[in-house]
């Protein structure tokens, strides 16, 4: 996809300036605090901001050109907000068929039965929208927006209305439908620990500035990102998903953890940068069984000045370790150095 975006959008404190260009495929996440602007930006690029002046294209269509904006029906995107916002006089199959039936057929590229398996709403087809859970109403809403058949996909928090529970319960059916629908996403969050489990770009907001946009990893490992607690996602290859461990390969290394349902050959290991420790040999007599080979790339301060950040190369992926500036010194860390990293916990996705 190639999404442009060079527009300006008064807003109570600030004035929101988007520009970035989106080029490649996957889920771009935008990032940032509460009220830095992301909603907004969401809102522009689905024009329902009538004070936006600028330009943003979309594969060469022109959505708006100065002042001149393309109404929001004929932008070819679909968006979830944190409110389901189902049609409350429709039943669900009814709600999940309404921008479908309102999409010419020859630009739909959804199938409702495939849509419906995904989402797995055969269940709920019946239902009035009174009846659905929050969470299974959010799933609803994701299977109205894919029967649009959207060329862009913009979601607006869609967990943040759930609780734990309807978080939990949602999460596998929205990764697979990121992942099987292809279309391209912009999915807005102001959790970390959330989006680092499906995006492929990251984009970071500030005062309604774009501080920085780029892929996941290597964005993880900016200073800038250290102030929301520093952490590094390892993509890694599953080689063993049988009995209570999982063993996994990163390039020739290999890692055990406790095993999960995962479908797939590949997987993500989200690890926050306070649970890596460093050794300057691989250690023999400690419980932690996770120790990979790495080279130091860079030393840099850390938000308490005790401690510093250390970004280590393992197998051309970048992870990082929070450690406190005496160990740095008494082990006389520098940056080439080649050490051990100790990985005490890992999130799995
Ligand atoms: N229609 C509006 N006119 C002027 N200012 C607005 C309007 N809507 C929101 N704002 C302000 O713009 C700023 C950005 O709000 P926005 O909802 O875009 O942020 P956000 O990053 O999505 O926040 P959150 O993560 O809490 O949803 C806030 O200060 C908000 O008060």
């Amino acid at each position: 996809m190639s999404l442009t975006l060079d527009f300006r959008l008064p807003r109570e404190q600030f004035t929101l300036n988007a520009n970035v260009s989106l080029q490649s495929r996957g889920v771009h996440a935008l990032f940032g605090r509460s009220g830095c602007g992301k909603t907004s930006l969401l809102r522009a690029i689905a024009g329902l901001e009538p004070d936006c002046q600028g330009q943003i294209s979309f594969n060469d269509h022109h959505w708006l050109n100065g002042k001149k904006s393309l109404p929001p029906e004929h932008r070819r995107l679909a968006m979830v907000f944190q409110q389901p916002g189902l049609l409350p006089h429709l039943g669900v199959r009814d709600n999940l068929l309404f921008g479908y039936k309102r999409t010419p057929p020859a630009r739909r590229h959804m199938d409702p039965d495939d849509v419906i398996k995904m989402l797995d709403l055969s269940a709920l087809l019946t239902l009035r929208t009174s009846q659905l859970s929050g969470g299974q109403a959010q799933r609803v809403a994701l299977g109205r927006a894919l029967l649009r058949s959207p060329e862009l996909l913009l979601l607006d928090e869609p967990l943040a209305a759930l609780d734990h529970a309807g978080k939990a319960e949602i999460l596998p059916y929205l990764l697979r439908m990121i992942r099987h629908s292809r279309i391209p996403v912009l999915f807005v969050s102001h959790h970390l620990d959330e989006v680092v489990q499906f995006a492929d770009q990251l984009i970071l907001m500030e005062q309604g500035q774009i501080v920085s946009a780029g892929p996941l990893q290597s964005q993880l490992s900016r200073p800038e990102f250290a102030r929301f607690g520093a952490l590094s996602v390892l993509a890694c290859r599953i080689c063993h998903n049988e009995g209570a461990m999982l063993e996994l390969a990163l390039g020739q290394q290999r890692m055990k953890v406790p095993a999960l349902p995962l479908n797939g050959t590949e997987c993500r290991l989200r690890v926050q940068a306070r649970d890596v420790s460093l050794s300057l040999n691989r250690l023999q007599d400690s419980s932690i069984s996770n120790q990979l080979e790495s080279r130091i790339e860079a030393i840099s301060p850390a938000p308490h000045e005790a401690e510093v950040l250390i970004r280590l190369n393992v197998e051309g992926q970048p992870l990082q370790a929070l450690i406190t500036r005496n160990s740095q010194q008494r082990l006389q860390l520098e940056e080439g150095m080649r050490v051990f990293a100790q990985i005490k916990a890992v999130a799995i996705h």
